[in-house]
């Protein structure tokens, strides 16, 4: 990765994957390749926006929270994925915070040059709504979650959502999830979550490899 050039990399952003020759040289040469350490914030939430980055590799989690510091995980986001653009384009303060979970690398696009791409490169604006759209639905998959679902349906929803699976078939979460992340994806206390994996655990609905990764039981679904 640290050895492609801003046009190489660029032409793997699927924001960017329908751009011309032309457009894709402008935009090559707008964006900066930043690395973010493991902890550390990439966009604060309540700040202005001063540009939109797309993770290039490692991940970023996105976290609202209120006045008395509680959390809410909103998302993780992956290489492909963009952010920053909410305040962009409605020129509010950053909706959420948004922290490298593990090292990340990002471009960025400062806010002069995306005003400037946007408008002249309609496939990156479709590309741009199709994101805010697929959110908008999570979104409201979540609120459905919240107002119709207990913690199990919750916590097994979660599970399912980050679960991938294997050439064998399988559902396999491979990287762990700690109680208290769970907890602030689920919007329920810590000790609450605890309890309910303690129970889908000994229900035998899900499993841990040696490796550490957690298998699911397609019973799981039946919570949710
Ligand atoms: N529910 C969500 N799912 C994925 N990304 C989000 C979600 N909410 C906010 N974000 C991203 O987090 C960013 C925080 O800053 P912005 O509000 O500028 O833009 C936001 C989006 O890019």
């Amino acid at each position: 990765m640290a050895l492609l050039s801003n046009r190489e990399l660029i032409r793997r952003v699927p924001l960017f994957s329908l751009l011309t020759d032309a457009q894709a040289e402008l935009i090559a040469d707008a964006v900066v390749k930043r690395r973010f350490r493991r902890g550390e914030r990439i966009v604060e939430q309540g700040n202005k926006a001063e540009k939109l980055y797309i993770v290039l590799t490692g991940r970023a989690r996105v976290i609202a929270s209120d006045a008395r510091g509680r959390e809410v995980i909103l998302a993780t986001l992956f290489p492909g994925e963009h952010f920053g653009e909410m305040s962009l384009i409605d020129d509010e303060p950053h909706s959420a915070t948004v922290v490298a979970e593990v090292q990340t690398d990002v471009l960025e696009l400062s806010r002069e040059d995306f005003a400037r791409c946007l408008p002249a490169n309609t496939s990156m604006a479709y590309a741009v709504m199709r994101a805010l759209v697929q959110r908008l639905r999570r979104a409201d998959q979540k609120i459905e979650s919240l107002a119709l679902l207990d913690v199990y349906g919750r916590v097994a929803r979660v599970l399912l959502e980050r679960a991938t699976r294997t050439a064998t078939g399988e559902l396999v979460i491979r990287e762990k999830v700690s109680r208290q992340d769970l907890a602030k994806m689920v919007g329920a206390s810590r000790e609450m979550v605890s309890r309910v994996m303690k129970d889908i655990e000994d229900r035998g609905l899900v499993e841990y490899a040696e490796d550490g990764s957690m298998l699911i039981h397609q019973h799981l679904g039946e919570l949710g």
